[in-house]
């Protein structure tokens, strides 16, 4: 089994980290290397600029990829579209500059538009009923209002300052996109894909989430679990020789562990240990 990964750009780091905290090992990974084994025998990394990866799927030379949806949808190949991975998020928007005579979409008939995003475009200017020439552009796309090569851009926008600094507004949002687990439709069903998705859904089930764990007095059991907001009941067990004293472990959010750690303490909780948590299986 083949996946495909981000070779460069921001997408590559945080794709490693994920696939190396899902225990997904990438062995023999150095710089330059065009593609790399991992830890497991069936699945061999593919390092691919982010832009072809949907095409390495559709064409059979990757089974699976990890790329931005806006790159799917330019692409406009039908991928299965397997697990959200909540990073690179962005949107794609059609912005115009901020003092100019263009302040709504119907203003675009007969002008122009740049783009990275042809395709999106196109679809995007399709349903408005709206048809503006697209030029195409493979980056610093802000810069096309201000050299009149364009009334309005469609590009991507994360904390907005790109647009803020080159004077420019959003009109429209086309698409909201993160990176996200794609597949081939062919091969979504198979045991390994199945594996690899819940591998990578493991840690990201984990993220913001920690391990307590506590001894408690039996009869103040009932108390304790009150104030626990867990993930499903809390798990108890018995101590051998425990003297009427009981284990309770939970998982919780890492925004509860405060508070719940100063409420099972009055309710008699003792020896509480908080921990990280890799991978949560559910
Ligand atoms: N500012 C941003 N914030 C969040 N995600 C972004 C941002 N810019 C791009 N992305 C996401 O990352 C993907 C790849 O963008 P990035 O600029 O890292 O790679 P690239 O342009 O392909 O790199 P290179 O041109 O160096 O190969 C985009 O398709 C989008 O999904
Ligand atoms: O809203 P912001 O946080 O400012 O991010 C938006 C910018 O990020 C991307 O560019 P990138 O840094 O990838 O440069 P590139 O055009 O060379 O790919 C995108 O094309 C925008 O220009
Ligand atoms: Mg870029």
């Amino acid at each position: 089994m083949r996946l495909a990964v981000p070779n460069k750009g921001r997408l590559h780091e945080p794709t490693i980290d994920l696939l190396e905290r899902a225990g997904l090992h990438v062995e023999n990974g150095a710089d330059r290397k065009l593609y790399a084994e991992t830890v497991d025998p069936d699945v061999t990394l593919l390092f691919v600029r982010a832009a072809d990866i949907p095409e390495y799927l559709a064409d059979g030379a990757a089974d699976l990829g990890i790329t931005g949806l806006d790159q799917v949808r330019e692409s406009g190949h039908d991928l299965a579209d397997l697990l959200d991975l909540e990073f690179g998020r962005c949107r794609l928007v059609l912005a115009v500059p901020e003092d100019g005579d263009v302040a709504s979409v119907e203003d675009l008939a007969g002008k122009t538009v740049a783009t990275e995003f042809p395709t999106i475009t196109r679809e995007f200017f399709a349903e408005t009923g709206v048809d503006p020439s697209i030029v195409e552009v493979t980056g610093a796309t802000e810069l096309t209002p201000h050299v009149e090569m364009a009334d309005a851009i469609v590009d991507i926008t994360s904390t907005g300052t790109t647009l803020k600094v080159n004077r420019l507004q959003v009109i429209e949002e086309v698409l909201s996109s993160s990176v996200r687990l794609f597949a081939r439709e062919d091969v979504r069903e198979e045991p390994k894909v199945r594996e690899i998705r819940t591998a990578l859904s493991s840690v990201l089930s984990a993220d913001g989430k920690r391990y307590l764990m506590m001894n408690v007095p039996e009869d103040r059991l009932e108390d304790v679990r009150e104030v626990i907001p867990g993930l499903g009941g809390p798990t108890v067990m018995d101590i051998a020789d425990g003297d009427g004293t009981v284990a309770v472990h939970a998982v919780v959010s890492e925004r509860d562990v405060f508070e719940t750690i100063t409420e099972v303490k009055k309710r008699g909780a003792s020896g509480i240990l908080v921990t990280e948590i890799e991978r949560l299986v559910k």
